[in-house]
Parts: C-alpha cells; sequence; structure tokens
C-alpha cells in the first residue's frame, strides 16, 4: 500500500518509523511519504491560509497550494488514490471503514489546519478522486495530523504480515460487533485477585462461552449502541432470551 500525507508539520509524523508501521515501512508492505503543503506555495511567506469569506474567527488554507499538492501526488489520468480528510465535519472512523481502506492501493491524506481547508480542494478533487471526509469522534483537536497517525495505525495493522499473531485480529474489540472479553496472564492470583477459574479449566468449549458472555455483558454495559447494531443471528439463541 502507497499512503501519502501532505500537512503544515510533517515533523508530526516521526513516529511512523518506529514499531510495527516503522518495519511495515522497511519491509515495503507500506510506502509512506510525508509532503509538506508549503512545498507548494510560491510567495516568501509560505502563505497557506488567509481570512474566512462571510467572517468569523481565524483562518481558512487557500485553495491554491492544496489544488496543487494533489495534482502533484494524484496526477490526473493516473489511478486516483482515495483521498482521506480528517475534519470534525466528518464521517465517523470505524473498525470497518479501517478494513475499507486497509484494501485500497493508495491513500492520500489531507491534514486541515486552523478552521480547516477551502471546500472547494474537496469538491475539485471529488471530480477526479474518492474523497471521504472522516471524523475520530465527537471532539475537536487543532488539526487533522493527530487523526491521520490513529487511523494510519488502525489501517496499517490490518496490512498482511504487519501484526505477527494474525490471530490477535479475530476477537479484538469490533471484531465481531463486540467488545472484547478482559484479559488475563499470569500470576493466577494476584494481590488476592484470582484469575477466573475457566480461563485455567483447560475446556476451550467453556472458555469460549465465557468470553463470548463477558463480551456481550461489556458491550450492553459500555456501548448499548453497538448491541442495537448486531445483526439478529449474532445473538445466540440463549442471549435473546436474556
Ligand atoms: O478533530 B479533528 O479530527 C480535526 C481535523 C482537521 C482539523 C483542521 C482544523 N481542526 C481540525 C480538527
Amino acid at each position: 500500500m502507497r499512503v501519502d500525507v501532505v500537512s503544515i508539520f510533517p515533523e508530526y509524523f516521526a513516529p511512523l518509523d518506529l514499531s510495527l508501521i516503522g518495519r511495515a515501512r522497511a519491509s515495503g508492505t507500506l510506502q509512506l511519504a510525508v509532503h509538506d503543503l508549503r512545498t507548494w506555495t510560491h510567495d516568501v511567506h509560505r502563505t497557506v491560509d488567509d481570512t474566512p469569506y462571510g467572517g468569523g474567527p481565524g483562518m481558512v488554507m487557500r485553495p491554491e497550494p492544496w489544488g496543487e499538492a494533489l495534482e502533484a501526488l494524484a496526477p490526473p489520468g493516473g489511478n486516483p488514490p482515495r483521498l482521506l480528510v480528517p475534519t470534525p465535519a466528518g464521517a465517523p472512523f470505524t473498525q470497518a471503514l479501517a478494513h475499507e481502506l486497509a484494501a485500497e492501493p493508495h491513500l492520500l491524506f489531507a491534514c486541515g489546519r486552523y478552521e480547516g481547508i477551502d471546500q472547494r480542494v474537496l469538491e475539485h478533487a471529488a471530480s477526479r478522486m474518492p474523497v471521504t471526509e472522516v471524523s475520530l469522534g465527537d471532539y475537536v483537536l487543532f488539526g487533522g495530523e493527530v487523526a491521520v497517525l490513529v487511523i494510519l495505525e488502525a489501517v496499517t495493522r490490518l496490512l498482511p504480515g504487519v501484526l505477527g499473531n494474525v490471530g490477535s485480529l479475530d476477537d479484538e474489540s469490533h471484531a465481531h460487533g463486540l467488545l472484547e472479553a478482559p484479559m488475563y496472564t499470569k500470576p493466577a492470583v494476584w494481590r488476592g485477585q484470582e484469575v477466573p477459574t475457566v480461563l485455567r479449566s483447560g475446556d476451550h468449549g467453556k472458555i469460549a462461552r465465557w468470553r463470548r458472555d463477558e463480551a456481550l455483558a461489556r458491550t450492553v454495559a459500555r456501548r448499548p449502541d453497538m448491541i442495537a447494531a448486531l445483526p439478529p443471528e449474532c445473538l445466540d439463541p440463549r442471549d435473546r432470551a436474556a
């Protein structure tokens, strides 16, 4: 997978040289390039923002540098990337979207700052490539960079060969519409607290059932919205009686 990121703070992405993402880059699974938006400015002050039409606080990112940047990184006529634009006004970023993005050959991330990017940039880009405005949640950051780091980690870990233990993806939170069950390791008793006996029984059927019940109970308690979204067939008949 090829990933291009455009930002006025490229140094935000230094952490992408570390750990599993760093290894994915070294192995060639992930080809990542970070670009400074100011590369596509032509004035002595390398200006990327201006005052908003209609008034209001703050500044808006000018369309010209963005237009040139997106044309340089997604040249007309080539196979277009999918453009991802983090914004508080975007669609929710979910594990399902992470899986969708992990199947894309080329992702292009546009990191907004200030009050955001002139909307015409996204509208013009949409005439040439798929554009997804995406939000991490109902809160507001200083800009898109942190959101891109989160999205890139969620997507990269789904790429073949990145996670050493592929099984880790099977029962993690959101893998099957539920939160994951609690996990334990040695010692069997720690500060007077004992690991649930069933997990030390060796009965894999009972263990699987316990984990399923715990996952369901956690999800009901913490994320009832996820329960409402579960397809009926996901709920065991015994659970329906609950
Ligand atoms: O919260 B966010 O995901 C986010 C994304 C982009 C911009 C641009 C200016 N503030 C932003 C916030």
